[in-house]
C-alpha cells in the first residue's frame, strides 16, 4: 500500500475541438507577487496519492467526488479555508487551478475567478507557499491544475520537485499535445506526480487509447466540446464514451465539464464513472459571494449536496 506523508498570448489553439492534449505550449509569464501569511499548520496527516484513492473508493463501492477550485479567488487565504471545507466535506481529491491570464479551455467563470485572483497578485510561488501549510492539514490528495507556460517558466524538473515537496500529488495540464508530454511524464513520475491527461467527444479512438494509456492517476474525460462552465444537463454521449474508454484500459475515469447538480452526478455515477468533477459551480459559489465565509458557507451546502447524490 502506497503511503505518502502529506505533509497566452501566443497560444495557439491546435484543433481545440478534437482533444486537450492537444494544444501548443505559451510564451507568455504568469503575474506577479502577494505574500501570504500562513495559517498555523496543525498536524500532519497520512494521505495516498489519486489512483490509490480511486481503488480505496472502488473496494467501498464508492465515486469520487472532485471539486474545482481557482487558487486566490477571492484570495489565497479564503483558497486555504476553501481546502480545508472541501476535504472536510468529504471531497476525495481535489483540483485546484492555478490562475493564468490566458486560459484557452476555462469557460467565464473560471475565466473570471482566475481574472480576481490575478488581479490580487496571486502567483505560483504564493500558491506553493500556502499549499505548504495546508496540505499537511488535508485528508484528501491534491491535484494541480495550469496552464503549461509556469511549468515552462521553471522548468519540468524543478516544478515537478517544487509541487511534490509541497505534497501535490497529481497535475493536470490541458495545453500539453499528447506527443509532447514525455519529459513532462517522465519528470512527474520520478517526483511521484501522477500526471491525468484528458480526452474528449471528439477524441479519435486510436488517441484516446494513446491517452488513456499514457494517463497515470485517472483518465479525465471533458463530457462534452467547447469550455467549461455549469450546463443544464449532461449529454447522453457520456455514457457510450465511457463504455469505450472502459473497454480500452482498467484505469479509474472521472467525468467532468458542465457539472453542477446532484442529478447530474447521480447520472454520471450510474453510466459507470469512478469519479465526478465540478469546477464552475463552487468557482462561482466562493467567487461571487458577498463575503469568504458566504462563500466558504455555500461550498459546503453544495459539496454536501453532491455528495448526498454520490454513492
Ligand atoms: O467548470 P466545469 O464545467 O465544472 O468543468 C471542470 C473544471 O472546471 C476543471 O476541471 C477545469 C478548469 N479549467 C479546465 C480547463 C480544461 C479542462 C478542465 C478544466
Amino acid at each position: 500500500m502506497a503511503i505518502a506523508l502529506k505533509s497566452a498570448c501566443f497560444l495557439q489553439l491546435k484543433k481545440p475541438e478534437v482533444n486537450f492534449q492537444g494544444f501548443l505550449p505559451s510564451k507568455r509569464a504568469i503575474v506577479s507577487v502577494k505574500r501570504y501569511t500562513p495559517v498555523a499548520a496543525i498536524k500532519t496527516m497520512e494521505t495516498v496519492g489519486l489512483s490509490e484513492t480511486f481503488t480505496r473508493l472502488k473496494k467501498q463501492g464508492k465515486v469520487a467526488f472532485i471539486p474545482y477550485i481557482t487558487a486566490g479567488d477571492p484570495d489565497l487565504s479564503t483558497t486555504a479555508e476553501a481546502l480545508k471545507v472541501l476535504d472536510s466535506c468529504g471531497s476525495d481529491i481535489i483540483e485546484l487551478g492555478v490562475p493564468y491570464s490566458d486560459p484557452l479551455a476555462d469557460g467565464p467563470v473560471i475565466q473570471a475567478a482566475a481574472t480576481r485572483s490575478l488581479a490580487k497578485g496571486t502567483n505560483f510561488d504564493a500558491i506553493i507557499s500556502m499549499l505548504k501549510e495546508v496540505v499537511p492539514q488535508l485528508s484528501c490528495p491534491i491535484a494541480l491544475f495550469t496552464y503549461y507556460n509556469p511549468i515552462l517558466k521553471r522548468g519540468t524538473e524543478r516544478f515537478m520537485s517544487t509541487i511534490r515537496d509541497c505534497g501535490v500529488h497529481g497535475l493536470v495540464v490541458p495545453d500539453v499535445p499528447l506527443e509532447e508530454t514525455k519529459t513532462l511524464r517522465m519528470e512527474a513520475k520520478n517526483n511521484g506526480i501522477e500526471l491525468v491527461l484528458l480526452t474528449t467527444p471528439t477524441t479519435p479512438t486510436n488517441r484516446m487509447k494513446a491517452i488513456v494509456d499514457a494517463s497515470e492517476g485517472f483518465v479525465y474525460l471533458v463530457s462534452s466540446v467547447g469550455v467549461t462552465g455549469a450546463r443544464a444537463s449532461v449529454s447522453d454521449k457520456v455514457q457510450t464514451l465511457l463504455q469505450e474508454i472502459k473497454e480500452a484500459t482498467t484505469k479509474p475515469v472521472a467525468v467532468g465539464f458542465g457539472i453542477s447538480k446532484p442529478e447530474h452526478v447521480k447520472q454520471v455515477a450510474g453510466w459507470g464513472a469512478d469519479g465526478v468533477i465540478v469546477g464552475s459551480a463552487m468557482v462561482k459559489l466562493l467567487g461571487e459571494a458577498n463575503s469568504p465565509q458566504e462563500g466558504l458557507k455555500e461550498l459546503e451546502n453544495l459539496t454536501n449536496s453532491l455528495k448526498s447524490a454520490l454513492p
